[in-house]
């Protein structure tokens, strides 16, 4: 199948939706709709280059089967990515071992410290507290051929103990960047993201980001940022494709992400 959007080139930031949403408006009845599998593969289709899940422990939107079967339809997609979220303490190693073990694609896992009926993701990883943790989880997750990203607070100085532990990635936590977005505060809050990217940069740790972030403050996050390899969005996108549909949406954040790269 032709993709309406090629893959980015690997100098832009790559935009992996998350269809959480899609799992937990479907989770509302026993009619398998709106279908995950479905939302994925359309996104895909308009360009998006990777999909993303954090199934919880609750399973209140996604479930074990959708992680399974979301990979098993990457292995149609060679090209993008899946990544999958959520706490290696509670049941993302379950999803890393199994994905391995059935030899279905995983390419990035992103550690997220959140607690088994947390509400939303709200913060990053603390640093030196879950040093001692994360990182024989790190080495196990490299050993079966997966990246691992972390997700952390906007921090320049804990961007090296992230490095240390393994990480290739951090994903910043971008909720503050989202409440600030459009108020007095925002140019000193963007700042603070700016500082831990280069941060992460100058020690050759990727750069992620996501949360709550929007058509409204996607561009300029990734303008400021210097070298965000990737977006994750759910939210704001799946509501959006409420009204406009999965491929004009994908195309708008797409459009979003290519007007970073060229506004002065
Ligand atoms: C790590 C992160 O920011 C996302 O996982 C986000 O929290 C989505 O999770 P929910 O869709 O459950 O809110
Ligand atoms: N890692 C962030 C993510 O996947 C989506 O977060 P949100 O856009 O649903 O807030």
């Amino acid at each position: 199948m032709t993709p309406v959007h090629p893959p980015a080139p690997h100098h832009r930031t790559a935009l992996s939706v998350n269809i959480n949403k899609v799992a937990l408006l479907r989770n509302t009845r026993h009619l398998g709709i709106p279908d995950v599998l479905r939302a994925a593969e359309l996104c895909l289709q308009a360009g998006a280059q990777g999909i993303t899940v954090h199934p919880r422990p609750d399973e209140r939107h996604i479930r074990k089967d959708d992680v399974y079967e979301l990979a098993a339809l990457m292995k149609d997609w060679p090209d993008r990515e899946f990544n999958v979220e959520g706490n290696p303490l509670q049941n993302l190693m379950e999803f890393v071992r199994n994905l391995s073990a059935r030899g279905l694609p995983l390419h990035q896992c992103t550690f997220v410290p959140d607690g088994e009926s947390q509400f939303t993701s709200d913060h990053g990883w603390s640093f030196p507290d879950d040093a001692a943790r994360l990182k024989p989880l790190i080495e196990e997750v490299h050993g079966r051929g997966v990246r691992v990203s972390l997700f952390m607070d906007p921090l320049p100085e804990a961007m090296a103990a992230a490095k240390e532990v393994g990480a290739d990635r951090v994903e910043l936590y971008t909720e503050t960047y989202a409440r600030a977005w459009g108020t007095v505060d925002k140019d000193k809050v963007l700042n603070q993201f700016a500082l831990a990217g280069r941060a992460a940069a100058a020690i050759n740790l990727g750069v992620n980001a996501g949360h709550d972030l929007n058509r409204d403050n996607l561009a300029e996050f990734i303008h400021a940022v210097p070298g965000v390899m990737e977006v994750s969005i759910g939210h704001a996108l799946i509501a959006d494709a409420l009204e406009l549909g999965y491929s004009a949406t994908v195309a708008a954040y797409l459009g979003c992400i290519d007007n970073a790269f060229t506004v002065a």
